[in-house]
């Protein structure tokens, strides 16, 4: 039997789209079908589906069910442009994370070469992503065990950037399990990740799975961790990160990254090249995700502030490269310093 890291997040079925609910985690393992473009959109806009490179790989196969739908005799017609107008829709759902955009026009390439070969393009994109993480999972933890000469460790993170937001193992998560693995973990902090929770949710879960000692962190308290001594390295994902280097990441990373220099203690990013925005060099440029309100003024669905309370509630934040120590793709490790636009 394979290890719950072996499955993919997402797969493709009988002419549609399996995801696990990210929304019923932990309490419900509930198995999700998309069968539509709109199906799709939704499940990344309520972020049934979440995570950088498991958004761009839900959008590539959108591509393909847009195909089928469009392209065949029998289907409901529109050809091509009815397929490029569905790929514009689902770059568009989540703006920030450029692994969507990159993915979804990846998949719109091959659509001269009809459905089959769109369906080939994003399944083979999972597999690559397999074959990426396990290749940027080594050098990260190379590069953590480079700057981080103590042991046992004790690791914080953000978010979730385990095997539910990507194909395989995760980014930054990934490097966690890996040293855990190696017996050189003790503890991890695991931010919770306000307003959705993605970490109490989704990594306490992917590290209960694991048998890796964790504690969940409310956001607000990492800082005191760290002055307290119980933080040795903070490792992060990424959702997009410019040519110089700045980094955008779940809201909150950008004072973690703060607290993180105060202590001197490593702040690393872990990401996918397909990550990467070249287009841009300042961080300032990239497009923030605003939430709706109700995520911040409510919780479980009872309201929390009173009656018309307005928020503020960005998805994401950008933290600037002078603040990260070091960030790790597929292709090695690369100090902030050397990453120039
Ligand atoms: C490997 S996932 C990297 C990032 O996408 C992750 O850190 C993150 O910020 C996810 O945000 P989310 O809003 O949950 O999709």
């Amino acid at each position: 039997m394979s290890k719950p890291s072996d499955q993919p997040s997402l797969r493709w079925d009988d002419n549609a789209i399996v995801t696990l609910d990210q929304r019923a985690l932990p309490h419900e393992r509930r198995l999700l079908r998309l069968d539509t473009v709109d199906d799709v959109i939704t499940a990344i806009t309520t972020l049934a589906v979440r995570g950088a490179p498991s958004i761009g790989l839900a959008g590539a196969l959108g591509v393909a069910l847009s195909a089928y739908a469009h392209c065949l005799p029998g289907g409901t017609g529109g050809g091509q442009a009815a397929v490029r107008a569905d790929a514009r829709r689902l770059a568009a759902a989540r703006p920030t994370a450029v692994n969507l955009a990159w993915a979804v026009e990846r998949a719109v390439g091959r659509l001269a070469d009809g459905p089959d070969a769109v369906l080939a393009e994003a399944t083979a994109m999972i597999d690559e992503d397999r074959t990426v993480n396990r290749q940027m999972v080594a050098h990260a933890v190379r590069a953590v065990r480079d700057r981080c000469p103590q042991r046992p460790l004790r690791l914080l993170t953000h978010c979730n950037t385990g095997r539910l937001a990507t194909a395989a193992v995760g980014t930054a998560l990934g490097t966690i399990l890996a040293l855990a693995d190696a017996g050189e973990v003790t503890e991890v902090l695991v931010d919770e990740t306000r307003p959705l929770l993605q970490g109490a949710r989704l990594t306490a879960w992917e590290l209960a799975e694991a048998g890796v000692p964790h504690r969940v962190c409310i956001d607000s308290a990492a800082a005191a961790a760290m002055r307290q001594g119980l933080v040795d390295c903070v490792l992060v994902g990424a959702d997009r990160i410019t040519a110089r280097g700045d980094v955008a990441n779940k809201i909150g990373t950008y004072g973690l990254a703060i607290a993180a220099a105060h202590h001197g203690i490593p702040f690393i990013v872990v990401a996918p090249e397909s990550s990467w925005d070249r287009s841009l060099a300042d961080g300032r440029d990239i497009v923030i995700e605003e939430r709706a309100a109700d995520e911040v003024t409510s919780y479980g669905g009872v309201r929390t502030t009173p009656r018309g309370t307005r928020a503020y509630n960005p998805a994401f934040d950008v933290t600037p490269v002078s603040l990260i120590t070091a960030i790790v793709s597929e292709h090695g490790v690369h100090h902030a310093s050397e990453v120039t636009a």
